[in-house]
């Protein structure tokens, strides 16, 4: 019983932390999973170039497929990304989603609007696997339902509710710097300090100025989470939007080319990577 699966990566217009409320967009970044069904009864977890990985939430991600869908069933799951991990290009999400999915096609259970279940409550598997795995603080659902569903999507992750989603078509320029940083080891307690901030940007993104919405969410959780605010000043006057991404360390910043190759000569030179992209609308597939 054979599975595979690829889920995409996302850049961040509203962190979550502050107020619950987030959003997020998916990026032409992805994770692949592939899970191998037997009757063993354990599962086991390997992620590509990441030998000593934790690998709880693709774990989990096929225990509660198995849990609702399957007869018991063990076996193994291995992930292949190019999201790197823990740098706020919601890499979990993506390793979820993709797992999520690749188990429900080695259970033969169909995913997509007319079929047994929707890619929304796919995505909801996954994110109560990311909280079994105490990798999230949130749930995460607007990372989840990015990866997911592609396009931007607005969340209440207090409540798991898709406030909103456009299917938008943005180039994008990313900085990931070296450096790595766990959403469980935010401090929490510093972005609730933002919520004025959170809510504002919130209100934006659902007025469908999510440019100005991300510009407003980078310098709040920037301040907060203790991350330069040089890389988006640098960005402001060529993009239409740029904001640290989830917890950080990567920056994000949105618009056209010509601007964001203007911004990838500052960028350039800062130690880490810096690359161009764009946001995807389709979202995660099924490949077998
Ligand atoms: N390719 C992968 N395969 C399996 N598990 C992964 C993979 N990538 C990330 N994870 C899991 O997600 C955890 C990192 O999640 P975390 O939320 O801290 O980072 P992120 O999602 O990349 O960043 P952010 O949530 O700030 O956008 C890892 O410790 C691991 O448990
Ligand atoms: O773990 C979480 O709850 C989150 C992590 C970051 O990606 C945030 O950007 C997201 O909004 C919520």
């Amino acid at each position: 019983m054979y599975g595979e699966a690829v889920a995409l990566g996302a850049g961040t217009v509203l962190n979550a932390l502050a107020t619950g409320v987030g959003s997020a967009f998916a990026i032409d970044a992805e994770t692949t999973a592939r899970v191998e069904l037997d009757d063993s009864g354990t599962v086991e977890g390997a992620i590509a170039g990441a030998p000593d990985g934790d690998t709880r939430l693709i774990r989990r991600c096929v225990e509660r497929v198995v849990d609702r869908f399957g007869d018991g069933q063990g076996g193994h799951v291995r992930t292949e990304s190019d999201v790197p991990m823990a740098a706020g290009l919601k890499s979990s999400s993506a390793a979820a989603n993709a797992t999520v999915l690749a188990t429900l096609s080695a259970l033969d259970v169909s995913v997509g609007d007319d079929a047994e279940l929707d890619r929304e409550a796919a995505c909801r598997i996954g994110v109560a696997a990311a909280r079994d795995a105490g990798v999230t603080v949130t749930g995460a659902f607007d990372d989840a339902s990015a990866s997911m569903l592609g396009g931007v999507t607005v969340t209440d992750n207090a409540a798991d509710d898709l406030l909103a989603r456009e299917a938008v078509d943005w180039d994008a320029l990313v900085w990931t710097p070296p450096a790595r940083a766990f959403s469980a080891d935010a401090d929490v307690a510093r972005c609730e300090r933002v919520a004025p901030m959170a809510d504002l940007v919130a209100e934006l993104a659902l007025d469908g100025r999510y440019g100005e919405a991300m510009t407003v969410n980078g310098l709040a959780f920037s301040a907060a989470l203790g991350f330069p605010t040089d890389p988006a000043v640098e960005a402001m006057p060529h993009a239409d939007g740029v904001s640290l991404s989830g917890t950080g360390p990567s920056v994000v910043a949105v618009g056209d080319r010509d601007g964001l190759e203007r911004v990838r000569d500052y960028w350039n030179q800062r130690e880490g990577d810096t690359w161009l992209t764009t946001t995807r609308t389709d979202g995660a597939r099924v490949i077998e």
